[in-house]
Formats: C-alpha cells, structure tokens, sequence
C-alpha cells in the first residue's frame, strides 16, 4: 500500500455541509486522501444564506495549527474563508514553517451573496497571502478584485491570470469560469503555459461549494505529487461530475455530490488544451 498523502484544510465551516471545511474533508476523503482542518471562522449557514459568524479567536487558531505542524505531516495545504487581517498574518508566519504546495481559494463572497471577509483582509490577502501561493483559484469577481481589471471574456481570464503570475508572484493563477455564459472554462496560467480546462455547462442552481470543492481537489492531487496543470485536470474532472450530479437539497443553491466521481470513472468529461 502505497504511504497516505495528508491534506490541511484552514477555512471556515458551513453546517448544512455544502461548502467550506465540510466541503474541503469530503472532498480529500473522497480522492483517498488523509484531511485535516483548522477552523478559522464558524459559520451559520445553509444554501440559502449566511445568518450568523463567529470568528475564532486568533490563539485558537494558533494552537489548532501548532497542534498539527507539531505532530502530523502535511503534503498539501489549501486556505478557503479567512475573515480578517490578523488572522492572515497568522496564518502567513505559520505558513512558513511548512513546506508543502499551498493552494489558496480567495474565497470573499458565498454563492448566496453573503461578504465572508473584511475590507483589511481583502488588501492583505493581495499584498502578502497571493505571493506565497503554489496556486491561485479566483472566480471571476475575485480575480476582478484581485487584479483590478473588468473580465467580460475568455481573453479577459487569460489576461487576469497572467497579471497574478507577473504581478504578484504567484507561481500559478488559476481563473475559474463559473460566473461566464456558455461552457464552463476556466484558465491556468503557470508562469510559462496557458492551460484551458473546459466543461459543458450543467443547468443547475445546485453550485453551492463547487469552489472549495475544485480548490480542495486540487490540493489533494498535488499532495499525491501531481504535477499541477494534471492535478487541475483532475480536479476538473472531480468537481464536474459533483455539479452534475448535485443534490436537491434545501431551498437555496443546493450541495454538489462528493462521491459522483465513482459514477464516471473513465469517462472522458472535460477537455483540456
Ligand atoms: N453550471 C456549471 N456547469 C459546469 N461547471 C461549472 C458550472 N458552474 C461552475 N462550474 C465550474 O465549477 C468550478 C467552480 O467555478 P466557479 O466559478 O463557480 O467558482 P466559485 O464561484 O468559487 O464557486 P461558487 O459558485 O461555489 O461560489 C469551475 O471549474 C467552473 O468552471
Ligand atoms: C465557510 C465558507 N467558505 C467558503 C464558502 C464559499 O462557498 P462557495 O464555494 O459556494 O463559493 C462558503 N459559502 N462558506
């Protein structure tokens, strides 16, 4: 048997267990691999919307992290909710006693609408967060903010992706195309090739955590030592069959399905160029 490839999840919880550190656990369960989290906020929400944050305090969040570098290995980190300012400074020291590659989903907004970080931490997170990253993962609003640029189009993402790259030094973006029309493309710029992931669109309200999910995946695959463009193309793979087979569940935009991989294993469901 081959050695487990543990994954750490720093994020924010959602109970009706769509999206944030529920998402991130099923989804690193689900790809074989051994998760772990630290919580960073706890969040009342559902598929409706967001009723209510309690962020932890900053020497909770520590020793929940200590606790892990301390005892556990890590071979892929991914952050998703990260409220405030304090808590990235944290979270940036702590960062660099692991040597792992660190996915961040920049997460600012939940599908509902709901802001889930503060104005202070939106800037810190561009000046200090984004040039630690392995990768990048905005949505189309994220990577407007991110970079200051109005995206509209296909030619708009690749742009947007490139600007993180020699911009911020990332050492990868990656600009999802959720929030466009027609197909569901998005593109991976890692310093020297443009890589497109695309999928059909599935008709459905039910993407509630389709984000920390694809960030998720990606990290589990580069913790296996995937190289990235292929763990994004997993990835893909993992969070499409997700939407498509995502549940009715709840009045609002509802859960994706963690194990609707099994269902189309083999099955060739995205193209990549
Ligand atoms: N209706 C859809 N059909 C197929 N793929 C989709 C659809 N919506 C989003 N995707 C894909 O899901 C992934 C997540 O993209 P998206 O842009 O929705 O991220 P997000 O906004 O962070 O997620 P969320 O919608 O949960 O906030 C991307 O690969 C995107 O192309
Ligand atoms: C704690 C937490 N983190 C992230 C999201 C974003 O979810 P989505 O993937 O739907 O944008 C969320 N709704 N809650």
């Amino acid at each position: 048997m081959k050695p487990i490839r543990c994954a750490l999840t720093i994020a924010g919880t959602d109970p009706s267990g769509g999206a944030g550190i529920q998402a991130d656990l099923k989804t690193f369960q689900e790809l074989k691999t051994y998760g772990m989290s630290v919580i960073t906020s706890v969040v009342a929400q559902n598929t409706t919307g967001v009723r209510s944050v309690e962020h932890m305090p900053l020497s909770m969040i520590e020793d929940q992290l200590d606790v892990i570098i301390e005892d556990m290995p890590i071979h892929a980190i991914k952050t998703g909710m990260i409220a405030s300012k304090p808590m990235m400074e944290l979270i940036v020291k702590k960062l660099e006693q692991v040597d792992a590659p660190y996915v961040m989903d920049p997460v600012m907004v939940a599908t509902s609408g709901d802001s889930l970080i503060d104005e202070a931490g939106r800037n810190y997170l561009r000046q200090y967060l984004l040039p630690l990253t392995t990768v990048v993962t905005p949505n189309i609003p994220e990577a407007e903010f991110l970079t200051g640029l109005s995206i509209t189009t296909e030619e708009d993402m690749k742009g947007a992706a490139k600007y993180l790259v020699q911009e911020y030094g990332v050492d990868a973006a990656l600009i999802k195309g959720g929030h466009l029309k027609g197909q569901a493309i998005d593109f991976l710029y890692d310093g020297n090739n443009m890589h497109s992931y695309a999928s059909e669109r599935i008709d459905t309200q039910n993407t509630h955590g389709t984000g920390c999910t694809y960030s998720a995946a990606i990290a589990a695959y580069l913790g296996k030592g995937y190289p990235l463009p292929e763990a994004v193309k997993q990835a893909k793979t993992f969070v499409t069959a997700a939407i498509s087979k995502s549940f009715e569940l709840g009045e609002g935009n509802g859960p994706t399905n963690h194990w609707a991989i099994r269902e189309n294993e083999g099955k060739e469901i995205i193209h990549e160029s």
